[in-house]
């Protein structure tokens, strides 16, 4: 099982640094870890955030274990060139189309929700994202203005074919767990998404089994805070999807927490926090590693099948989290090595 480990910027390498000190741990057989540059720190060693050399490392591994790329003093750069690039690049040329962004609140952080306990104690949802379309690899361009000034634009589209794919990743999420599927989309305003609300109501015929509702983006932000416990898989488009996962987060506790599973047709797959790198408190041994951390138990389970270990790693972030284990996310004082000592110690 050979895995490609790419930590990136700031907190990157943090995070990623215990959640291999876990996979080590479980003494899987064949482990091989060949770590790449991405981001911020491959463009200052190679002069782009994403190297042909990283990007053979990918291919050639069975799967990706992601940090965070991001970097302020490379925000003046081209768009080409900046560290998002890096992520963004992976997503695209792995063909990894379908975000897998689970939110459910462990037990005895009801209360560290920013919603009151009773709310967030009902969570349990799973945001499908669609990952290699909308807004984000439509055209886009910077226009000097006739009359003086500028003008951004950028082009957001959806094919069918894209969102069938999605939405039978999103149906099929929802045959294996509660049987809901709500379609989040703009569809009043936006023709992208009136081809989305067409193409998931056309598939929904294939699957009786589940009860599809379909939501505006603005009144599912609302649901998410009101009452997070009434979903359980959302599926949406690429912003959306970005917007609502950071919130969903929250809604459990921290962005610390959540993982990711980037998806393409077969087993390979990137497995990452939500997070970025978080400039703020990066280099201080601060960040919490827990998303990190589940998200390698994402990977062995949807990339090897490793169920099993997959529920050993989550039961002993359960467990550290039981216990109290802390970071100044959840406002208590562990630092970034402590919870990684503390997960290792609960395997
Ligand atoms: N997939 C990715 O690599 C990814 C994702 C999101 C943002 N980014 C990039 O990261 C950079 C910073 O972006 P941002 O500040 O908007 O978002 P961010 O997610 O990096 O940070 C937002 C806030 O959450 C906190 N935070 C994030 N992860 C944490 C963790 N594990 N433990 C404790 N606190 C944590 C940060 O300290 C910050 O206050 C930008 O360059 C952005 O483009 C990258
Ligand atoms: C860094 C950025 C390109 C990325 C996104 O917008 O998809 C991030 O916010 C995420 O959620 O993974
Ligand atoms: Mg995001």
């Amino acid at each position: 099982m050979k895995i490609a480990v790419f930590a990136g910027d700031g907190i990157g390498p943090e995070v990623t640094q215990e959640a291999v000190r876990v996979l080590k741990a479980l003494g899987l057989p064949g482990l091989e870890l060949v770590e790449g540059d991405v981001g911020g720190a491959a463009w200052r060693k190679h002069g782009h955030p994403l190297p042909e050399a990283t990007l053979e490392i990918a291919r050639a591994a069975d799967a990706i274990l992601f940090g965070a790329v991001g970097d302020f003093e490379c925000d003046g750069l081209e768009r080409h060139l900046r560290p998002e690039q890096a992520i963004l690049g992976l997503r695209k040329e792995l063909g990894l189309f379908a975000n897998l962004r689970p939110a459910r609140v462990f037990a005895g952080l009801e209360s560290h929700s920013a919603l009151r306990p009773e709310v967030a104690g009902a969570i349990d949802l799973l945001i499908v994202r669609e990952l290699n379309g909308d807004v984000y690899f439509g055209e886009k361009g910077i226009d000097d203005l006739p009359g003086g000034g500028r003008r951004g634009w950028d082009m957001m589209s959806y094919t069918d074919a894209e969102v069938r794919r999605i939405a039978h990743v999103g149906f099929k999420a929802a045959q294996g767990r509660n049987g809901k599927l709500c379609s989040v989309d703009k569809a009043n305003v936006l023709e992208t998404s009136q081809v989305w609300r067409d193409t998931v109501i056309e598939v929904a015929a294939e699957y009786p089994d589940v009860e599809l509702s379909h939501m505006y983006v603005d009144n599912a932000a609302m649901q998410l805070v009101k009452n997070p416990g009434a979903f359980d898989v959302i599926v949406t488009g690429n912003l959306f999807g970005d917007i609502l996962s950071d919130q969903a987060s929250m809604c459990v506790g921290s962005i610390g927490l959540l993982a990711s599973a980037s998806m393409a047709v077969g087993t390979k797959g990137l497995y990452e926090p939500i997070h970025g790198s978080a400039p703020d408190i990066a280099g201080k041994g601060l960040a919490n590693p827990m998303a990190t951390i589940l998200s390698a138990a994402m990977l062995l389970r949807h990339s090897f099948g490793l169920e099993a270990e997959a529920a050993r790693i989550e039961a002993a972030v359960a467990k550290a989290l039981a216990d109290g284990i802390f970071g100044g996310d959840l406002g208590g004082s562990y630092g970034t090595a402590a919870i990684g000592d503390a997960v290792l110690e609960r395997l």
